[in-house]
């Protein structure tokens, strides 16, 4: 036939399938692929135009974890010729032939001097013992991060708060890459070849997990998860999984598991076998894999018919958690103590800075401020005291993030439209970090998208104590800014010399609407 046909062989000798095919096109049993172990099969099959094992041969050893892979060369009359063969490597090995080892070329005659048998249970064992160390030292998932560059200015950047997430969700980051790619690939975005490199790369560090920095489809995730053995999820589950870790209290909870929910529903459906994946992480918040982590009672395990049950319970409960919250709001804005919102970017000093004001040196006044991304999803108020302008009161509330998951600002609009009530909003930026103004531009745009536009607005350049000058003097330059160290507790005096003079003007408009209001009244008369 002059075309290439192979035999999948089992261990017993035994032939379980013959294909017209080349390797990648031939039909393997169900592989009964375990963590630890090969596939039980060898693929067998003829190289009709001569030649060594091509790039398709060796990739499908590998992806298919086979137990060994030969190509028989076939002479003009038909006859055998040179025999290619192949097998993979433990993991962990370094050099030139990482992911397998190809066999000088022998003489059909030759073959049968190689022990197959010896070799597989050589290389079962490697990988096992690499996986008892492994499970012996390892506490933390092991992720590879992918960021797809598409040309924009901040990719770097991206990756660079990729891997913050990721730590933050409590993974180790063993490998990060970006990747180039003007256009997508509308299956596994970034291209087979790409994935292939990412699986042996996993395959040498012993990751499980890829996080990608670009939104998946549900199509999207399970190919590349189909194509790479790997667990694959994307910048919003980080997102949201750090979010339910970090929920505390009745009403975060809910949004939490609200967001998730409505981001998982559309993937939920129709992804099959994926389900009891996605369902197996449970446990409590705090354990758990990462992308499996959930509030809520039913930690996503459930079936798609109770979906909607539970997110019409949730938006019920919501609801009426935020219809109380909308009480206390009015309760409060009826009394006439100022009200200064912290808001800026997730990570920049917010809650620090709550404390610096308030002197919560010690505790319970204390507000949490950690290194890590959206350690505050509860917005907290404190009391504290300008001079000339008196009590005021401090709300701390979740940071923001570029990007930032529309089902989380969804979930999450009660908390965030508390933003609104705020006299004066106190824009928190790390001006240590580089792309101070890219992170402080974003936070912008969501409390535009918010509907908070032209609130009076205090600057606060926090981390001035690490930043570089030049960079602080060109963000004071640009922002009018107060450079501040809340860790520190430098520049505090200034900066609540710029909110009372903020706080003052706010008071004089609003006495100046009063007046014209009263008068307009007077004139009415
Ligand atoms: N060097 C330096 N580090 C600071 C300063 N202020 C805060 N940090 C550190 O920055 C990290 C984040 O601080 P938080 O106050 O938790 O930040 P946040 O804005 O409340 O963050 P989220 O609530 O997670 O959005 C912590 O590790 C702080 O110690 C500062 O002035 N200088
Ligand atoms: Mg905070």
């Amino acid at each position: 036939m002059r075309r290439e046909v192979g035999v999948v062989i089992d261990r017993r000798g035994r032939v379980i399938s013959v294909s017209v095919a080349d390797a990648k096109g031939t039909e393997f049993p169900d592989l009964r692929m375990g963590e630890n172990r090969l596939a039980g099969f060898h693929l067998l099959h003829t190289h009709p135009k001569g030649g060594a094992l091509s790039k398709g041969d060796l990739s499908t050893l590998f992806l298919k974890r086979l137990d060994a892979m030969a190509a028989i060369e076939v002479q003009h009359d038909g006859r055998p010729g040179l025999v290619h063969a192949a097998h993979l490597t433990p993991p962990g090995t370094v050099g030139e032939e990482e992911d397998w080892r190809i066999l000088p070329p022998a003489q059909p005659f030759e073959i049968d001097e190689f022990d197959l048998g010896a070799q597989v249970s050589a290389l079962e064992e490697e990988i096992a013992r690499a996986a008892r160390t492994r499970e012996a030292k390892k506490d933390h998932e092991r992720a590879i991060l992918v960021q797809v560059d598409q040309g924009e200015f901040d990719a770097e950047e991206r990756l660079e708060e990729l891997g913050e997430l990721a730590r933050t969700a409590g993974a180790e980051v063993v490998y990060r890459e970006l990747i180039y790619r003007r256009n997508l690939k509308p299956g596994t975005l970034i291209g087979a070849g790409k994935l292939e490199e990412l699986t042996s790369k996993a395959y040498h560090l012993d990751a499980d997990l890829l996080i990608f920095g670009q939104e998946l489809g549900a199509v999207q995730a399970r190919e590349i998860e189909a194509a790479t053995g790997l667990k694959v999820i994307d910048r919003t589950q980080l997102i949201l999984d750090i979010f339910a870790l970090h929920a505390q209290g009745v009403e975060s909870r809910l949004q939490v598991e609200l967001a998730q929910l409505r981001y998982m529903k559309p993937r939920l459906l129709g992804a099959g076998a994926q389900l009891s994946r996605i369902g197996g992480g449970g446990g409590s918040a705090g354990g758990g894999a990462i992308g499996t982590r959930g509030p809520g009672e039913t930690k996503l395990e459930l079936d798609r018919r109770r979906i909607n049950d539970r997110l019409a319970f949730l938006e019920k409960q919501l609801s009426g958690v935020s219809a109380r919250r909308e009480e206390l709001r009015k309760g409060r804005s009826r009394n006439d103590i100022p009200v200064i919102s912290i808001v800026g970017y997730t990570n920049a000093g917010k809650s620090t800075l709550l404390n610096a004001f308030t002197h919560a040196a010690e505790e319970p006044r204390r507000v949490l401020a950690e290194n890590k991304l959206f350690a505050t999803l509860r917005p907290t108020s404190r009391q504290g005291f300008i001079d000339g302008i008196g009590q005021v009161i401090f709300t701390d509330t979740v940071g923001f993030i570029r990007d930032l998951p529309k089902d989380l600002t969804r979930a999450f609009r009660s908390t965030l439209e508390e933003i609104g009530d705020a006299d004066i909003l106190l824009h928190v930026v790390d001006a240590a970090s580089p792309g101070a103004d890219a992170r402080l531009d974003a936070v912008n745009r969501i409390l535009e998208e918010l509907g908070f536009v032209d609130m009076p607005t205090v600057v606060a350049l926090n981390k001035a104590d690490a930043a570089d000058p030049d960079i602080l003097t060109r963000e004071v330059e640009r922002t009018g800014g107060i450079p501040v160290s809340a860790l520190k507790n430098r520049g505090i005096l200034e900066l609540k010399e710029a909110l009372a003079d903020a706080v003052a003007q706010v008071q004089r408009q609003e006495l100046a609407r009063q007046e014209e209001a009263r008068a307009a009244r007077v004139g009415w008369r």
